[in-house]
Formats: C-alpha cells, sequence, structure tokens
C-alpha cells in the first residue's frame, strides 16, 4: 500500500567543485530544506505553505511545482499533491536552494507513487524545475542531492550521472556571505569561448580530481581543485573572494573555490579538524567587514534526499 504523506530533508549541494562547471557536484548534510509532500484528490500540483523566505506559491512559478508537473503529466495519476515547504537554504546562496526544491517534490512525489521512476529519471524531471531558475537545463546540483556522495553529470541529453566515491575523510567548510547572485546572472557574464590552453588545463584537473576520488589520494585532490576557466570570471561577484581562499588554504584546505553560482565559497579538507580550522580562518576574513555571513562544516552527505 503506498503511502499518501511524506516528510523530507533535501539537502544543500555545491556545483562546479572547481574544476568540473555544470559537471561536478556533492551533497551536503548540515544544511538542507524540509518539505512535506501529501496526495489529494483534486488533480495537479498545490504549493500550499512556503515557510522561511518569499517564494511564489503558484505552482508554475516555483521549481518544485514546476518539476512535480513535470513528472505528474508522465505519470498520470487520478489524484493530486499538495507541497509544503520549509526553506532553510536562501536562495541565490550557491548552494542549490532552487535544486533543493526542485529535486525534492519529485522525490516525494516519486515515494508516494510506489517509485514508478529510477532516480536518474528523477533527476531528469527536477531538471525542469531547474532550468526555471538558471534559464538552463543543468544537473550539478541535483544529481547529488538525488544520488547522493559526489556525482557527475556525463551528459543532460539524454541524462547520464555517474556516483562518484567519497574517500572516508573528506570535509566540507562552507561560508555564504549573505548577498544574492541570481545563477542566471553569473551564468550570463561568462565568455562564451575560451583559449584551448585553458580547456586542456580544466580537463586535465577534473580527471584528475575523479581519479583522486576513486583512489582516495589526498595530495592529487588537492592539485586537481583548480578552475582556470569559471573562478576567474564569477570571483568578482563575490567581495573578498580572493582573502578567503588564501586563508582556507592556509589553514589547511585540499582547495577551496565557489560553490555553485556563489555568493557562497566551499572548501574541502581532510579530517574534519582540518576542516574547522578552515572555517575559523573563513569567519575571521568576513567578521572585518560589514557584510553578514553564515559558515557551515559538512561530512559528505552520501545518502542525499531522505524521508525524515
Ligand atoms: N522553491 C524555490 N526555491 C528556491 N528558489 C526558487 C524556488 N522557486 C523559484 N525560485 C527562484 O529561483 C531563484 C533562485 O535560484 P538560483 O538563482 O539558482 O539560486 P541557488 O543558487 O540558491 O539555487 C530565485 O529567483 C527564486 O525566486
Ligand atoms: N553549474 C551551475 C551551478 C549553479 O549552482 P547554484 O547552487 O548557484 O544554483 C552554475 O555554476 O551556473
Amino acid at each position: 500500500m503506498n503511502k499518501n504523506e511524506i516528510k523530507i530533508f533535501s539537502p544543500a549541494t555545491v556545483a562546479n567543485v572547481s574544476c568540473g562547471y555544470d559537471v561536478l557536484g556533492f551533497c551536503l548534510d548540515t544544511i538542507g530544506d524540509e518539505m512535506v509532500v501529501r496526495k489529494t484528490d483534486r488533480k495537479g500540483i498545490y504549493i500550499t505553505k512556503i515557510e522561511g523566505y518569499d517564494l511564489p506559491l503558484d505552482a508554475t512559478k516555483n521549481v518544485a511545482g514546476v518539476s512535480a508537473l513535470a513528472m505528474i503529466a508522465d505519470a498520470k495519476p487520478n489524484f493530486g499533491f499538495e507541497i509544503e515547504i520549509y526553506k532553510n537554504i536562501k536562495p541565490g546562496s550557491g548552494i542549490g536552494s532552487s535544486s533543493a526544491s526542485a529535486s525534492g517534490s519529485v522525490f516525494a512525489i516519486n515515494e508516494l507513487l510506489g517509485r514508478p521512476y529510477n532516480k536518474t529519471q528523477v533527476t531528469d524531471f527536477a531538471m525542469k524545475g531547474e532550468a526555471l531558475a538558471s534559464g538552463s537545463e543543468h544537473a550539478d546540483n541535483l544529481a547529488p542531492g538525488i544520488f547522493g556522495g559526489f556525482t557527475l553529470v556525463r551528459s543532460t541529453s539524454p541524462l547520464e550521472v555517474l556516483q562518484l566515491p567519497t574517500p572516508k575523510d573528506v570535509y566540507a567548510t562552507i561560508i555564504h556571505p549573505q548577498i544574492e547572485i541570481k545563477t542566471s546572472d553569473a551564468r550570463a557574464i561568462l565568455p562564451k569561448t575560451f583559449p584551448l590552453k585553458d580547456a586542456i588545463t580544466q580537463w586535465a584537473n577534473l580527471g584528475s580530481f575523479v581519479h583522486a576520488l576513486h583512489t582516495s589520494d589526498y595530495e592529487l585532490l588537492k592539485r586537481s581543485l583548480q578552475d582556470v576557466i569559471v573562478e576567474p570570471h564569477r570571483s568578482q561577484l563575490i567581495p573578498h573572494f580572493a582573502e578567503v581562499k588564501l586563508a582556507a588554504l592556509a589553514h589547511g584546505a585540499l582547495g577551496a573555490s565557489i560553490s555553485g553560482a556563489g555568493p557562497s565559497i566551499f572548501a574541502l579538507s581532510k579530517g574534519i579538524e582540518n576542516a574547522k580550522n578552515v572555517e575559523k580562518a573563513m569567519r575571521n576574513v568576513y567578521s572585518k567587514t560589514s557584510i553578514a555571513f553564515e559558515t557551515y562544516v559538512s561530512k559528505i552527505n552520501t545518502e542525499g534526499i531522505r524521508e525524515i
């Protein structure tokens, strides 16, 4: 017997991970949204409550509604769904706020339907919602949220997601300056073409990063966490980016870069003590400014979205 209601935790995620623009991502554990989804007699998708941030209740204007509508257009159930969203992830944060909603609704509906879709198909529906926020279909936040751990999106059409291993001692530190950068704006500022020599550097680093995850080679992980394509352009949108990155590296981070489209900055470290030292160092930089900020230290969440 399928359930009528489900409550889920939909975690924040870090996309790009320095060397993997639009393809690489990982899942966080200490911050995420909660959602309640229930079956209702009236057909369609109804967002009945949003707490935390001011977002549209209209299902066609909310990423959670758009992905859910795509799923029910395919599944054609003879009932509908009500969605309540309890947002903790600020929209425009760079830690996958829109992705958590777009993937959370379809994860929950799939559960209530008795899991007719596999994780790749769920991600595909979620991409329809994510496209509303960013202006293009990308799955580098959605895939780690739905699959858990580190993921690589080999292709979005057709969608192919590779689940990568998570070395057991890797922790993430995030600093989120409380300014908003819309993903669509941060995408629009990127050049359309790049020098071949930069592309070579980037794909060498991406390949090495994936190899480092498979072999738990922390030194290689460190050398691979470089972004010569996107970071030089987007870092200009983030106040004190260079200082935060330098501070993180000086206090033991394996690497640091922009989380998603920013303004959040992430670092990866070996061991939770290093990750906490990095958090302190990042906080020190922003404490000297008038910009409000939040920080998080998190293990890599290998489960992804979960029922609570
Ligand atoms: N359920 C939702 N959660 C978050 N943002 C949403 C939602 N529905 C629509 N949006 C819109 O998506 C944009 C935020 O997405 P985006 O710029 O990708 O930020 P983030 O990096 O935090 O995902 C905002 O314009 C917001 O109004
Ligand atoms: N690859 C995308 C990722 C956007 O992530 P978000 O968390 O900022 O929505 C991009 O870099 O544009």
